[in-house]
């Protein structure tokens, strides 16, 4: 037996369990079986299919579970539907009492939760109890708020509908939080769709909302597997997808849904860096290593899995790192002795293994804590490869265990080059006492997150998500909202479908009219690098006006003048880096010298619509009047200060994507291309036009303007030809960050479905838009599609 005696000579931690008995009564008064939450109340599975739910830590059947059909899915959309009008036509304060009646409710059964959650995860009781849950309490509260303050803060928007949204196994109720509080406060019903290991805490909140009296069908909770989601993803009656998960499903969902007009954002994988620089408070970099990529035993999307260190300090750090490992206790997730818990199931045990077998097998140096884990259960020992190149799967590849890898850097530059040399860009960690330093890398990193001195902090208040391929769209905080909200004008009666005349160029001369040749004396050009630019096909097409007359010749644009147009965009990054000032002095000056040229423009609108000289004279001034909007707002699109909860300035920032691709529809085709290009330059992107072909002439003088108002090289460039065919190319583009496409239904499916490839962030709008509207065609909707949300969290005090 243990005495005191022993105790006070070893310090040794002795075991202090959680108890489980509650979580075990429960799973015995439903029998060990779950079924779907359906309408509000527990409905079996249409084909009476189940599967088995395990306690990882000691390989127990916790349940068994319904296995959702397309028939389930299908009642449950059906039942979301049904709710929605009530539901949306709740005023916000009363959908705010619903919400916070739900945070109370999980305050009071908080630790039946964190226990249940250990059970179904393998997550240690300290990070259910402490972190997970108060979580997911805070997102309630937080959304309570805002649906209390919805028609204020996001006056003109409305709910989307019915949203599908499928959660992964790594933080299940902060996932399922996440995603219901902002929709629900939205006015919005959802079908929720839990990872297969750990349903559980899913069909536990369920019950709550029948206790708390949410409306029947406004939460429909549907257990099941890839199958089951993918089901959701397709169902015709669901207006919004919201996902996290793994980069390889996320793509598949981004095809599944391109040409639908279902709304989409995604979470998706990381690599995020974590880069130490040599004056950085060591010993806390290391503590936060262990938050990073030994919390939740690594199993953490947004996981500092790459540690970045100067090289002056790599071998003292690495000493302190192995020695701060050899602290570490594995084991029992519910003994809240325990830091690292069990691997979620055998599957993701095995995934990790072999990775790091891998790094073994390629002779790389690998560290490992002492295992002295229980004999049944999946644990996996913290792992830590030194010196890792950069260019090895193990710093490419997400591993999602407790494996981290590090390797050094020089300077400065260097460390922001290999921290942005992963296709992913979700979190990014910093550790320096100059926060000079900290502000200038986190200026420059691709992350959608940066935490300075610190690691995987979270609030409901500040928004998360990635940029590249860790996804679009972010969760929590304002931006989080407007994933689930669209400007009520979207959805005003008479919107019409987008229908640009089918596209008449073909790549052969023109049957010129007679006579014809003598006003054509020249053939348009692309507009590439500040250039004009022969097309690289050597083809032309002939222009006509609305009533058929010949115009003019101009060339006819393909994949290769869009690749020479984007590699140009690509190097124009200063007008990215410029102040808002300096981008609005150029907006201006392009105003003032496109007013000089009032005449010239009217009458190419004209001939273009066939519409008469006073309504182009109108619709030139509008076109004015939106260049000094955009220069207007180049300065003024700011940021704001999150009230996170911890002490931290969280800033937001709103960041250009880079290089976004842009096709402009036909109908008022000056007002649209510029509605479009003007926000996306104002906010410092680099833009790759695509006009509709029949108005490329206006576009050839539009560049001579461009030319006299001091646009740098390469930051707006203009390619026509086929426009659905350009804009594909785009959207395949891997150097292309971003795309907005509005025209018809069909382009609108193939530059979707083609943007999966880097999963970049798409705008596709199959609506004609009333481009005369400033409601419509002008304003935040468009300066928000500009940009990318980075929350850096700064601390302060002590
Ligand atoms: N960015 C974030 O916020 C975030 C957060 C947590 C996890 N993740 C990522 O999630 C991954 C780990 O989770 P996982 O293994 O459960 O991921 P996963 O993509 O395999 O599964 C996630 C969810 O999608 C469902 N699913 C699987 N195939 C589907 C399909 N074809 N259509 C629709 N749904 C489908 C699963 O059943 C599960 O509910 C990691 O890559 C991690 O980085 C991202
Ligand atoms: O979505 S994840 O990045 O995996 C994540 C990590 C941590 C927390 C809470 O601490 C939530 C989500």
């Amino acid at each position: 037996m243990t005495t005191v005696a022993d105790i006070l000579r070893t310090m040794d931690y002795g075991p202090c369990l959680e108890a489980a008995a509650p979580v075990h009564s429960w799973l015995d008064a439903h029998a060990h079986s779950f079924r779907h939450f359906i309408h509000g109340e527990f409905v079996a599975p249409a084909q009476n299919e189940y599967f088995e739910v395990f306690n990882p830590a000691t390989e127990e059947r916790l349940a068994r579970v319904a296995h959702g059909s397309d028939a389930d899915i299908d009642q449950a959309v059906a039942a979301a539907r049904q709710a929605l009008p009530a539901w949306s036509g709740l005023s916000g304060h009363q959908r705010a009492r619903y919400l916070y009646a739900i945070a109370r409710h999980l305050q009071k059964h908080a630790r039946f939760f964190a226990v249940l959650e250990t059970m179904d995860n393998g997550k240690t009781i300290r990070e259910s109890r402490d972190i997970d849950i108060p979580l997911v309490v805070r997102h309630f509260y937080h959304h309570a708020g805002w649906a209390q303050l919805l028609d204020s803060e996001f006056p003109a928007h409305q709910a989307v509908g019915v949203c599908g949204q499928i959660v992964p196994w790594n933080f299940p109720l902060l996932m399922l939080a996440w995603k219901v509080a902002p929709a629900l406060a939205a006015g919005n019903t959802v079908v929720l769709k839990p990872a297969e290991f750990t349903p559980l805490t899913a069909l536990a909140f369920a019950e709550l909302c029948v206790e708390v009296g949410l409306p029947a069908g406004v939460l429909n909770i549907v257990t099941g597997d890839g199958h089951t989601g993918a089901s959701l993803v397709n169902h015709a009656g669901v207006d919004k997808i919201a996902f996290t998960g793994s980069t390889a499903v996320g793509r598949l969902i981004r095809r599944a849904t391109a040409g639908t007009d279902k709304k989409l954002s995604l979470e998706l994988g990381g690599k995020s860096p974590f880069i130490v620089f040599d004056d950085a408070d060591l010993d806390a970099a290391v503590e936060g290593v262990v938050d990073s990529i030994w919390f939740n035993q690594g199993q953490v999307c947004c996981a500092g899995s790459r540690i970045l260190v100067q090289e002056s300090v790599a071998a003292r750090f690495g000493d302190k790192l192995r020695a701060r490992m050899r602290k570490l206790r594995i084991g029992n997730p519910l003994d809240k002795s325990n830091d690292v818990g069990a691997i979620v199931d055998r599957v993701q045990l095995q995934r990790i293994r072999q990775m790091v077998e891998s790094g073994r097998a390629d002779g790389l140096s690998c560290w490992q804590t002492a295992l002295d884990a229980p004999s049944s259960g999946h644990f996996f020992a913290p792992t830590f490869f030194e010196d890792v190149p950069a260019a090895h799967a193990l710093a490419q590849e997400e591993i999602f265990g407790p494996v981290v890898i590090s390797m050094g850097f020089r300077t400065l530059d260097e460390a922001v080059a290999l921290a942005n040399h992963s296709r992913y860009g979700l979190a990014a960690s910093l550790w320096s006492e100059n926060i000079d330093v900290c502000l200038t890398v986190a200026a420059q990193l691709a992350a959608g997150v940066v935490w300075v001195n610190g690691a995987n902090m979270f609030d409901a208040a500040a928004g998360f998500g990635g940029y590249r391929e860790s996804g679009f769209g972010r969760e929590g905080g304002r931006e989080g909202m407007h994933e689930y909200l669209v400007p009520k004008w979207l959805h005003a009666p008479g919107a019409q479908q987008a229908q640009d005349a089918p596209v008449q160029v073909a790549a052969h001369l023109a049957p010129t009219e007679a006579g014809a040749a003598r006003s054509i004396d020249r053939s348009a050009k692309f507009y590439i690098g500040g250039k004009q630019v022969r097309p690289d096909s050597g083809y032309s097409f002939g222009v006509r006006s609305g009533s058929g007359a010949l115009l003019g010749h101009a060339g006819f644009g393909n994949r290769k003048d869009i690749r020479n147009a984007v590699e140009t965009a690509r190097k124009a990054g200063n007008w990215s880096q410029a102040s808002g000032h300096a981008r609005a002095q150029v907006l201006y000056y392009f105003a003032e010298n496109l007013g000089a040229r009032a005449q010239t423009f009217i009458a190419h609108l004209q001939a273009i619509d066939g519409i008469s000289e006073a309504a182009a004279s109108q619709q030139f001034e509008q076109v004015l009047a939106r260049v000094f909007h955009y220069a207007a707002m180049a300065d003024k699109h700011d940021g704001s200060v999150h009230s996170t909860l911890t002490a931290h300035v969280t800033l937001a920032m709103n960041e250009p994507f880079g290089v976004v691709g842009v096709r402009s529809p036909a109908h008022t085709p000056l007002l649209a291309a510029l509605s479009l290009a003007l926000p996306l330059l104002a906010t410092g992107n680099r833009v790759v036009l695509v006009p509709p072909p029949d108005a490329s002439l206006m576009f050839a003088d539009l560049y001579q303007v461009l030319d006299t108002s001091d646009m740098p090289a390469g930051v707006l460039n203009i390619v026509w030809g086929d426009s659905d065919e350009l804009a594909e190319v785009l959207a395949l583009h891997d150097d292309v960050d971003a795309l907005w496409y509005f025209g018809p239904a069909a382009g609108a499916a193939r530059v979707q479905a083609a943007s999966a490839g880097n999963l970049k962030s798409t705008w596709v709008q199959r609506r004609q838009l009333d481009w005369t509207s400033r409601e419509q065609g002008q304003g935040g909707e468009f300066m928000r599609h500009a940009t990318q949300v980075k929350n850096v969290w700064i601390p302060y005090g002590e």
